[in-house]
């Protein structure tokens, strides 16, 4: 599946008066199926407003997304999520349900709305936990299981629908580091090996540079700018659009390479 906006912008009605759009240029992108785009920018630049335009949560004030060349606005909101995966940033739920249960509700598209969850649905469920990590969850209340594992849980409830976009609000946000690595892994095999195209907010500039074949990145006042890792994080942008010094960093070994980028303001004056 091929998604791509076309001059997209948007403002909110409060904000009309005072600011106009909140992009200052109108976004333009194209992603082939498999491929990652990372969307990168300050707080409030208007990444989580990004992506609920992209996927019709909210309706672009101009341009237009269109999926696989049809206008987002011709395509049944039924076979939409059944295509698009979306992970909110996770928020701590209230009610009751179990981990199982979340999960099984990513099968929404597929159960009629009387009917129970089938033992294939179930089982897709099983599946989906077991793939992110967290069978063992699967009995606990999302009352009881932490902002990390309840980021997880939504990972998976995505994955039972067996989508061909995924679209990810910041979803390392809660998780410690080997988690990150778990989730950042599997987006990265889900594009591989099942051709599904990923879209990725994210405030980790190294997790651009492991997963994302096009970074879009905004900021207020400064832009939209589109295109691969390389053209797009380079030291000299990322400090104008963050207002702090990131320094790129190479690790290598023989056959092996991770790029990464720190901030400068973080060291400290050598020591002899
Ligand atoms: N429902 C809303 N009504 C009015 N303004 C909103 C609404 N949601 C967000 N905004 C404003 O729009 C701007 C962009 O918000 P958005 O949440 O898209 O930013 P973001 O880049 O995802 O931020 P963060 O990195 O902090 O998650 C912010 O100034 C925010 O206050």
């Amino acid at each position: 599946m091929i998604i791509e906006v076309k001059n997209g912008n948007f403002y909110y009605e409060k904000h009309r008066k005072k600011s106009q759009n909140l992009y200052v240029n109108n976004i333009n992108f194209t992603l082939e199926p498999g491929q990652i785009m990372a969307i990168l920018g300050p707080n409030g630049a208007g990444k989580t407003t990004m992506l609920k335009c992209i996927t019709g949560l909210l309706e672009w004030k101009q341009g237009e997304t269109y999926i696989d060349d049809k206008p987002l606005s011709a395509v049944k909101r039924k076979e939409l999520w059944q295509r698009i995966g979306y992970v909110p940033q996770a928020h701590k739920m209230v009610f009751g349900f179990t981990i199982e249960e979340l999960v099984v509700m990513g099968r929404a598209p597929f159960i009629s709305t009387l009917a129970q969850p089938s033992k294939k649905d179930l089982e897709a469920a099983h599946l989906a936990l077991d793939t992110i990590g967290i069978a063992h969850l699967a009995k606990k209340s999302c009352n009881e299981v932490s902002g990390g594992e309840l980021q997880l849980a939504l990972i998976a409830r995505t994955l039972v629908a067996d989508p061909e976009i995924l679209i990810l609000d910041e979803p390392e946000s809660h998780l410690d580091i080997q988690k990150q690595i778990i989730i950042l892994q599997t987006i990265k095999q889900l594009a591989g090996e099942r051709d599904i195209s990923c879209i990725i907010n994210t405030h980790y500039p190294n997790h651009a540079f492991y997963l994302a074949d096009r970074v879009l990145m905004t900021a207020k006042n400064k832009g939209v700018v589109y295109g691969t890792v390389r053209e797009i994080m380079t030291e000299e942008r990322m400090q104008a659009f963050f207002g702090i010094e990131l320094k790129k960093i190479l690790y290598e070994e023989e056959n092996y390479i991770v790029e990464t980028m720190v901030p400068r303001a973080l060291g400290a004056e050598k020591r002899e």
